[in-house]
């Protein structure tokens, strides 16, 4: 048993930039990653061609900026020297390989207690830890585990199915018919970049969804500043169609309510565009509409069309998995693992706990949720002492 003042779980950027800031404060934290890595996410979950897709003056953690040399579109490998470099400075030791498999708030003690497996790099378990800690800061990310729909016939489909978190590149694609399913920001950029490496391939684009360039959501962020959210999205979606003209002609229609309103209250980011709208406007990414089952290697849709392929790549999103380990409901978070309270007041709940990167609000949503929660911290510890 270990006794602390708060435990972090997860190693991603919201658990590493709690930790900076908590190290700041010299207040006693650790931080318990399941992998054998920080930032496991970045390093060993999402594909290479990734850049960051907001200019970097938005995706920098607390109180340390990207260098003046970096690009304004951070690449993945970049991101990820910068965390290199926020571990370092910041003094942050998580504890790799240990897996949080329950936690309970102990209220007589007036404290958290939290079960861990120590395992092995192949998963074997080395022992069972026990932390004790004041405070529990929830960083496990919503993007924890992928979502692969229960699709009928897939398991008895003949080709390869990967969830888009285990795609790399389209290398072992080439000269393949491959379908992406998900027209979020994975699948449209997977759907590219199978492309540019010679694969024949096809997107399922089943509802509507907004297609802007990385140029327009910075503008659209800096307007925002000034302007009030419907004027943001009336402005974006005029200069939206200017560029791409009527997508629904191409299978792609537009939500009826504005990109940044979806954003603020659905959490669901517009998709921004890397090349793939030009392939789809020449025919040279086809798009399907949702799917209905699969049979042996041929996919049926709901239009009827019956199409085989040889892979199937399944950007389709992902689920927070903090109900699996955390027990009790502690007024913080609902059945699917995201938080009760709603935004701005998400980041706090009850005996203690709080959680960190939880927002729908990508890495800016991380680092003012960081800032809260060392501060709220703070003022409880200091107000103990006096
Ligand atoms: C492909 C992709 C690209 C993105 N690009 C951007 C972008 O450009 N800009 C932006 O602002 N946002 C982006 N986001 C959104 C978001 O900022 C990132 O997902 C970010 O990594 C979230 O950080 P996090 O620390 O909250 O979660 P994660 O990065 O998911 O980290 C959570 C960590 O917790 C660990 N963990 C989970 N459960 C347990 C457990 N039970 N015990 C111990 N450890 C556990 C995980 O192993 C993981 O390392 C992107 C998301 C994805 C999926
Ligand atoms: N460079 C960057 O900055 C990148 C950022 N990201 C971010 O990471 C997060 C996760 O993105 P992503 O992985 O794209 O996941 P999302 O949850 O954003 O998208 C999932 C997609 O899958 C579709 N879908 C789900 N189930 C089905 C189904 N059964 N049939 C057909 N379509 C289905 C959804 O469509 P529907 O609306 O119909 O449910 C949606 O288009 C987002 O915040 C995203 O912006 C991701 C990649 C790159
Ligand atoms: O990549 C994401 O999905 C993010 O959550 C980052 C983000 C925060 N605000 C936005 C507005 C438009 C597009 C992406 C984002």
């Amino acid at each position: 048993m270990e006794e602390t003042m708060v435990v972090i779980v997860g190693a991603g950027p919201a658990g590493l930039a709690t930790s900076a800031c908590l190290n700041r404060l010299s207040i006693p934290n650790i931080v318990l990653e399941r992998e054998d890595c920080y930032a496991s996410l970045w390093k060993k979950r999402s594909y290479d061609r990734l850049k960051l897709h907001l200019a970097k003056q938005f995706c920098h953690l607390p109180y340390m900026d990207f260098p003046p040399n970096a690009p304004t579109y951070v690449p993945k490998n970049g991101f990820i020297d910068y965390l290199d470099n926020y571990v370092s400075h910041f003094g942050i030791t998580p504890r790799y390989l240990r897996s949080v498999e329950s936690v309970i708030y102990d209220s007589d003690a007036e404290k958290w207690q939290i079960v861990v497996k120590n395992m092995t790099t192949t998963d074997n378990v080395i022992e069972t830890e026990v932390y004790t800690s004041r405070f529990l800061v929830v960083a496990s990310g919503e993007n924890s585990q992928g979502t692969i729909p229960d699709i009928d016939g897939l398991d008895s489909y003949g080709g390869e199915y990967i969830h888009s978190n285990q795609y790399e590149n389209g290398r072992k694609f080439r000269g393949k018919d491959v379908l992406v399913v998900g027209c979020g920001n994975s699948g449209m950029e997977i759907a590219y970049d199978l492309w540019n490496w010679g694969a024949n391939t096809s997107i399922v684009v089943r509802n509507p969804v907004h297609v802007l360039t990385k140029e327009m959501v910075k503008m659209a962020m800096i307007m925002s500043q000034y302007l009030p959210c419907k004027a943001v999205d009336k402005i974006t979606v005029a200069i939206s169609r200017l560029k791409y003209g009527k997508l629904s002609k191409y299978g792609i229609r537009m939500p009826t309510k504005g990109p940044f309103h979806l954003k603020e209250t659905t959490g669901r980011s517009p998709v921004i565009d890397v090349g793939t709208i030009s392939k789809i406007k020449s025919g040279e990414i086809k798009v399907l509409p949702g799917m209905e089952c699969i049979k042996d290697n041929e996919v049926v849709f709901t239009n009827g069309a019956t199409v085989q392929f040889d892979a199937i790549v399944f950007a389709t999103g992902y689920k927070s998995t903090v109900r699996n380990w955390l027990k009790g409901s502690y007024e913080s978070f609902d059945e699917k693992g995201m938080p009760k309270r709603s935004f701005p007041y998400h980041w706090k709940g009850g005996n203690g706990i709080y959680n960190a990167g939880f927002s729908r609000r990508g890495l800016r949503g991380i680092s003012s949720d960081a800032q809260n929660i060392a501060n709220d911290i703070y003022i409880n510890i200091t107000a103990d002492l006096s």
